[in-house]
């Protein structure tokens, strides 16, 4: 089942008969098994109180935000949920935007640990604690967004992530979703399991019998049991006893019923692009934070990716603004509006992420798998970005290079594919680069320049990402110690928190309070770090916990209200971390670098020079 290639970019299942471009999606070039990692660990980038009604009112506002809408993951999911005041839902390039929606069927999920407790070793770049660093806001915070397999997925399968229930319904139209429910494919897997392990338990029963056993239980029994749903159901398993194991083989009634939805090798060969040149790491270039590294060699010529991008109309909907919130007399509500007055705060992390023009007011967000790692090799670079020609496994459609920039913020779909193409021989392991140009050096010189003047040498202050550093091996300050070792003001103490009644059964009662102590019972294990879990504390009293470093007994806030709170004890050290509260960390700093990548003057078409 394994063909060497780990993942392929192709036309997805759910690309619509009537689309005249196809929607990509990602395919399993071998088999993973339930519960395994899926490839490509990627960063996930905040919008931070950007889905506002200021930002829909701007020029191309709403059509923007509208089509940037399809690609969010939640800010829970993203642990960005403290960045801003309104939200912060965020971009996950790869994995995150390219792993489509299906109604009925998922078979992927995001690992929230890896993304929550944010231990990569990627992240060793890091500043120290409390040293000024150019790399401090201009690189996102979130990083090492990882898909898990929930369930067995064949080699040649698309990857379908679950997207919650909030997306069911939307899609119908579409040719491989179907109107059937997840849960009538669960009760047919049932009954399939049941009926195979009957048949195994009475070898000696005939074709006859097992067929009359068969429709037995699904004409006569389901029925009176599952009522209407029943005939659903019934459609959904083979009539032929024999044909029963096969669907177990297949994975379950679901991937029998779309046996052809596993592509084969040579479909993905023709049809597709094996994603198999980039792995992440450490960046060999001085403060530049992670970047993108040869998994193979690759020869010159050769394109290393291919990649689907997203294009924003106008870069100024990036500039970020004060938000004061407004009374609507009307009906009794708050509204959130930008302060323009005193002009922009900054711009969001995304512009750093994006490929831009000075002449265009559009940018372009790469989404392909590992992409958005790759840096600044200026006139070293060993690759070089292009438009996507007619002859390569994907192409451009040149037609969008002709429509203006008004027109272009009508197009909600991802239609333009460009390729990384390398420049020379690039061997396995080297750092791959791009030249970004000249007007991005020149904004990261005169960054450089002026930090070095007003920063290099000088303190920072303590962001969370320091105390995680710091605090990994040192307890978390109580009461008693915090006075001698106050936390900066804008940190934010949380733990990740399963309780349940003492196990003694006996209910103890915060005397002061009248409330519950609960027991702290989970998570105990790295898959069940989870933000629905986490809660805001203060830690309340420490006691050496061994083989656990120290417990805590903390008070959890349970809502906005700040009487609502329970307290927990035993939480060990490994379930609490830090968080920096609004607009407090790196990516908010005032002098942050923030630049678009330079996309090649002739990749820009002058009906798109709109700035000219
Ligand atoms: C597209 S991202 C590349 C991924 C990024 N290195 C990271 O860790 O997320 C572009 C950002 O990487 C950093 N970068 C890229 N090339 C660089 C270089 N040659 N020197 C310094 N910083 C660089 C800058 O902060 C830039 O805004």
């Amino acid at each position: 089942e394994n063909d060497g290639c780990p993942m392929w970019l192709a036309p997805s299942y759910t690309t619509t008969l009537s689309a005249d471009f196809p929607k990509y999606g990602l395919f399993a070039g071998q088999a993973y098994k339930q519960d395994s990692i899926l490839p490509f660990s990627e960063l996930a980038i905040p919008l931070i109180d950007f889905f506002a009604d200021f930002n829909r009112g701007k020029p191309h506002g709403s059509d923007v935000l509208e089509f940037l809408e399809n690609y969010l993951w939640t800010q829970e999911k993203i642990g960005s949920m403290w960045e801003g005041v309104i939200s912060a839902p965020g971009i996950i390039p790869g994995i995150g935007v390219l792993a489509n929606y299906h109604s009925t069927y998922s078979n992927a999920d995001f690992l929230q640990a890896s993304i929550l407790l944010r231990e990569t070793k990627d992240d060793e770049f890091k500043k120290k604690p409390g040293e000024a660093n150019l790399i401090r806001g201009a690189v996102t915070p979130y990083s090492n967004a990882t898909l898990k397999a929930t369930q067995h997925i064949p080699a040649g399968m698309e990857i379908f992530a679950d997207f919650g229930e909030v997306w069911d319904g939307n899609l119908t139209e579409n040719i491989y979703q179907d109107k059937i429910h997840r849960y009538d494919y669960n009760i047919a897997d049932e009954i399939v399991n049941k009926m195979v392990d009957l048949y195994e338990k009475h070898p000696g029963l005939s074709l006859d019998m097992k067929e009359d056993i068969m429709d037995f239980m699904l004409q006569k029994v389901l029925t009176t049991v599952a009522g209407p749903n029943a005939k659903t159901i019934n459609s959904l398993i083979p009539d032929n006893p024999r044909k029963l194991k096969k669907v177990q083989e297949a994975g379950g009634t679901f991937m029998y019923r779309y046996r052809d939805m596993i592509r084969t090798s040579e479909w993905l060969e023709e049809n597709g692009f094996c994603l198999d040149t980039i792995r992440h790491g450490v960046s060999t270039i001085p403060n530049a934070g992670r970047g993108a590294f040869a998994a193979r060699d690759i020869k010159e010529g050769e394109i290393i990716t291919i990649t689907p991008m997203v294009h924003i109309a106008d870069k100024d909907l990036l500039t970020m603004y004060r938000i004061e919130f407004v009374e609507n007399e009307e009906n009794d509500t708050e509204e959130a509006e930008y302060d323009e007055s005193e002009g922009p705060l900054g711009k969001q992390i995304l512009l750093n992420y994006a490929f831009g023009h000075p002449e265009s007011s559009m940018i372009f967000v790469p989404t392909g798998p590992q992409v958005t790692l790759i840096n600044n090799g200026a006139k070293d670079a060993n690759a070089r970005v292009k438009w996507a020609e007619s002859n390569d496994p994907m192409e451009n459609p040149s037609s969008y290079l002709d429509l203006s920039v008004d027109d272009m913020a009508q197009v909600k779909e991802s239609v333009l594919m460009m390729k990384v193409v390398a420049a020379r021989d690039i061997g396995v392991g080297e750092e791959i680069t791009i030249n970004y140009g000249n007007s991005w050096q020149k904004a990261w010189d005169s960054y450089e320049e002026k930090w070095k003047i007003t920063k290099e040498g000088k303190p920072h202050p303590l962001k969370a990402e320091d105390l995680r550093i710091m605090y990994k091996n040192k307890p978390l300050e109580t009461p008693e110690t915090i006075e001698d070792n106050p936390y900066p003001d804008d940190i934010l103490t949380l733990c990740f928190l399963f309780t349940d009644e003492r196990p003694d059964g006996k209910q103890m009662t915060n005397q002061e309070f009248g409330t519950e102590i609960n027991q702290f019972v989970g998570p105990t294990k790295y898959e069940a770090y989870d933000s629905k879990s986490l809660y805001l504390v203060s830690v309340l009293d420490r006691m050496e916990a061994p083989g656990f470093f120290y417990n805590y007994t903390v008070r959890a806030s349970l809502g906005d209200d700040e009487e609502e709170f329970a307290d927990v004890v035993d939480v060990p050290h490994s379930a609490c971390t830090f968080f920096d509260s609004h607009y407090s960390s790196d990516i908010h700093l005032e002098d942050a670098f923030r630049h678009p990548i330079g996309m090649p003057e002739s990749l820009i078409p002058v009906s798109w020079r709109n700035l000219r």
